[in-house]
């Protein structure tokens, strides 16, 4: 019988303990926009609807707070790696391992089969004396997900000191959307570790076939549901397809996810910054992620608003999961935002895989950033607009079944 086990190992191919200003030096980078963090992490950790109204975001916290706020956030980041069966997770992995990024990383692996391969794989290149953890069977966006939870609080409680990231990969057949989910709604888990990003393989040769595979009613394609939940998407074998077939594979995620930004690759080798501290699930990384060029308005955008003429706008979906895009000038009541959200999370909050945006709200000199998976939402205040600067606001919504004109009518009746 195939058996699945979760386990655990430690690489020690970095051996470099951080140092003090390592970490400093890490919150420094995250505190540009103390009050956004701060916000975020309060939200994060005591609601599970994290959307505040225009109301609450006044600055009303003492620097002294904001820091100690910001000094709270010391969770370890988790990068999930997930993609279809062969698509190359081991390969990036051992990339990862291998890599000399400066970070010891604890790996967690969900093998599905009778021979624990991937295990002996990633042993086979980092340097010795793993420690493994056999957790329990099952596949990972299933049942193990308590173990998944169970395993990651044990190894920040008792081996804290020895890693400073961790991996989870993923079977082929995994569904990312329960794993996620696990991060942003387990309060325990939550409050140690933090969700980095998802991190899908492609297989440049044969991912089409998957993504086109008409499955039953009610069956979900993973292979599709782990590009729709991709913070960034390596698009690997490249050396195994032709330019016309690369550009086909690539438009066609892109209708699926218009928000990951994808690199194309050989047996995984891409920069480690690509994969590791993507910040896929913080609000101050949300600007940066909105604008990126993959997320560039994928479905057309609201009127007044023509520096994107000319781009080609390919509105034939031939999956049930898709991207939209909004782009929009004006100025949107919070409040309205707010009440249009939560009535979208509670109709369809199962379909809506993931949602970033940035907003440009009445009666606020800061843009309004939010991020959501299902019906778990973060937003806060971001940085200010510029005195000559465009308020465009920005919405990207990926999930199954958008009713694209409903999302736009909606959004719409958010302007003031
Ligand atoms: N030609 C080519 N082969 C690759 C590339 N990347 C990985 N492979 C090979 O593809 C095979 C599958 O790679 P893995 O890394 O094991 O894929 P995986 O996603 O972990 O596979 P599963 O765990 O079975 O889902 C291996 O033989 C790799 O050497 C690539 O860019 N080009």
């Amino acid at each position: 019988m195939a058996t699945a086990t979760l386990r655990c190992l430690f690489s020690r191919t970095t051996t470099r303990t951080l140092s003090p200003s390592f970490f400093s030096c890490r919150f420094a980078q995250s505190s540009s926009t103390p009050l956004r963090a701060l916000h975020s992490f309060f939200y994060r950790n005591f609601n599970s609807r994290n959307f505040c109204t225009a109301s609450d975001y006044i600055p009303q916290y003492s620097d002294t707070a904001i820091a100690a706020g910001l000094n709270l956030d010391d969770r370890i980041p988790a990068t999930i790696i997930t993609g279809f069966l062969g698509s190359g997770k081991t390969t990036l992995l051992n990339h990862i391992l291998t890599s000399n990024h400066g970070k010891r990383i604890a790996v967690i692996e969900n093998e599905f089969g009778e021979v624990d391969i991937d295990g002996s794989l990633v042993a086979s290149h980092s340097s010795s004396n793993e420690d493994i953890v056999m957790v329990n069977n099952g596949c990972l966006c299933c049942t193990v997900r308590g173990d998944l939870v169970k395993m990651l609080l044990e190894l920040v409680r008792n081996r804290r000191d020895s890693f400073d990231h961790i991996v989870i990969e993923t079977t082929g057949l995994a569904k990312p959307g329960p794993v996620i989910e696990t991060f942003c709604s387990d309060e325990l888990l939550s409050g140690e570790v933090k969700l980095d990003g998802v991190v899908t393989l492609v297989d440049s040769k044969h991912a089409m076939q998957h993504l086109n595979e008409v499955k039953p009613r009610f069956v979900v394609n993973e292979a599709v549901e782990q590009v729709a939940y991709a913070d960034r998407i390596v698009l690997n074998k490249i050396d195994l397809v032709s330019e016309a077939e690369l550009e086909a594979l690539l438009r066609r995620i892109k209708l699926i996810n218009g928000m990951a930004q994808i690199k194309q690759a050989r047996f995984g080798v891409v920069d480690m910054d690509f994969v590791l501290g993507v910040g896929g699930y913080d609000l101050d990384r949300i600007e940066s992620e909105v604008q990126s060029e993959n997320s560039h308005c994928v479905h057309g955008h609201e009127s007044g608003h023509d520096h994107h003429k000319g781009h080609h706008h390919d509105h034939v979906h031939d999956s049930a999961v898709s991207s939209v895009s909004i782009v929009s000038e004006g100025t949107l009541d919070l409040d309205e935002v707010d009440d249009w959200i939560e009535r979208l999370i509670e109709e369809k909050g199962d379909d809506l895989y993931r949602l970033k945006g940035v907003l440009s709200v009445s009666g606020s000199e800061e843009r309004y950033v939010l991020q959501g998976v299902h019906s778990i939402l973060d937003g806060c205040p971001g940085k200010t607009w510029g005195p000559n600067e465009k308020r465009i606001s920005k919405l990207v919504f990926i999930g199954r079944n958008l009713d694209e004109t409903a999302l736009r009518k909606g959004f719409k009746g958010c302007l003031v």
